[in-house]
């Protein structure tokens, strides 16, 4: 890690102490990301991201390690750490009787904006993120879609570098999804934001992450682009769908074809990591019937962010 980067995250741990059990939420995580990139921190439910979120939005404190935003260590300096960034959390309140321009301008006032500049600011940030037209609805009739670009727009009043997201788009349709998608790489473009999210799909983090870091139960499985990660895994994969009590038996059928990377096996069949998919599927075909396993499909893709986790992990994230 250098001192360029405006995240930096080591040796981090969390864990938390119930009554009954301990968690450790968070286990040994190291992380750096540069300015001006879009990070996706990936994992799928309780893999630990919204901890480490709000471990670097200075919310909650680690068990040990350290953690520095824009230089300054959260743990040491967490009211300067907090004026350096913005933060767009999941389920963010909004009084839902406000309206859009009242509940920024109520934002603007917290962060010591006076009157009238305070409205003007909020102005400005419905612009910002396309919500202009929206300034006097109320907040419980917008969209999904436009409440998260709301949230967004909550997070910049104090004109942050740097922006925490915690899954901006959970929960949202497909269209709505794809405006918050154009909003966050505007603001990366256009205002020169750094963006961490976190997101438990794929596809967000295919799309809109420059690098992306992978988290399973805590710990850190992979991290680099999505090209990178997709490239590591092999070029094609052939999918099997075959039904749980036979994945084994064909696993072991086909093994010998899987020439990059060991055969993967899930609750959805068996996976084979291959040079060349197309001309493979033969030969597949040939070693199942000799052994008499019964498939329901075959298919040929190229590696996705789930075949690297799977990969990384043993287990597939999306099911
Ligand atoms: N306050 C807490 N007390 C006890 N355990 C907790 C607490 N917060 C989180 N955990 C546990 O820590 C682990 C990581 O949780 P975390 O919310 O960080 O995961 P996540 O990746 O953000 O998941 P999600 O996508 O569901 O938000 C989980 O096992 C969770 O149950």
């Amino acid at each position: 890690m250098t001192a360029e980067n405006i995240v930096e995250v080591s040796g981090l741990r969390r864990v938390f102490t119930t009554k009954r059990s301990e968690v450790v939420a968070v286990d040994r995580l190291d992380l750096a990301v540069a300015p001006g990139e879009i990070f996706g921190f990936l994992g799928p439910n309780g893999a630990g991201k919204t901890t480490t979120l709000l471990i670097l939005t200075t919310l909650l404190r680690p068990t040990t390690g350290t953690v520095k935003v824009a230089g300054i260590d959260v743990a040491a300096q967490p009211d300067r750490a907090r004026r350096a960034i913005g933060v767009a959390l999941q389920d963010a309140g909004l009084d839902p009787a406000a309206t859009a321009l009242e509940l920024l301008t109520f934002q603007a006032r917290l962060q010591g904006i006076s009157g009238r500049a305070a409205k003007q600011r909020a102005t400005e940030l419905l612009e910002i993120v396309g919500l202009a037209d929206a300034a006097q609805q109320r907040t419980r009739a917008l969209s999904g879609g436009m409440r998260r670009r709301l949230d967004l727009a909550s997070a910049l009043v104090h004109r942050p570098t740097l922006l925490f997201l915690d899954e901006p788009t959970t929960g949202l349709d497909p269209a709505s999804r794809r405006q918050v998608w154009a909003e966050v790489r505007r603001l990366n473009t256009e205002e020169g934001m750094t963006v961490f999210l976190t997101t438990q799909y794929l596809e967000e983090a295919d799309e809109l992450a420059h690098r992306v870091a992978i988290i399973d139960k805590g710990r850190l499985v992979a991290s680099g682009s999505p090209d990178r990660l997709k490239a590591e895994v092999g070029t094609d994969v052939i999918h099997l769908e075959v039904s749980p009590e036979h994945a084994e038996k064909a696993c072991e059928a086909v093994r010998e074809l899987s020439d990059t990377r060991e055969p993967g096996t899930d609750a959805t069949g068996v996976s084979l990591y291959v040079s060349d998919g197309p001309s493979r599927i033969a030969e597949t075909l040939r070693l199942l019937d000799r052994s008499s396993i019964p498939i329901g499909a075959i298919t040929v893709s190229r590696p996705s962010l789930d075949d690297a986790f799977l990969l990384a992990t043993g287990h597939r994230m999306e099911n």
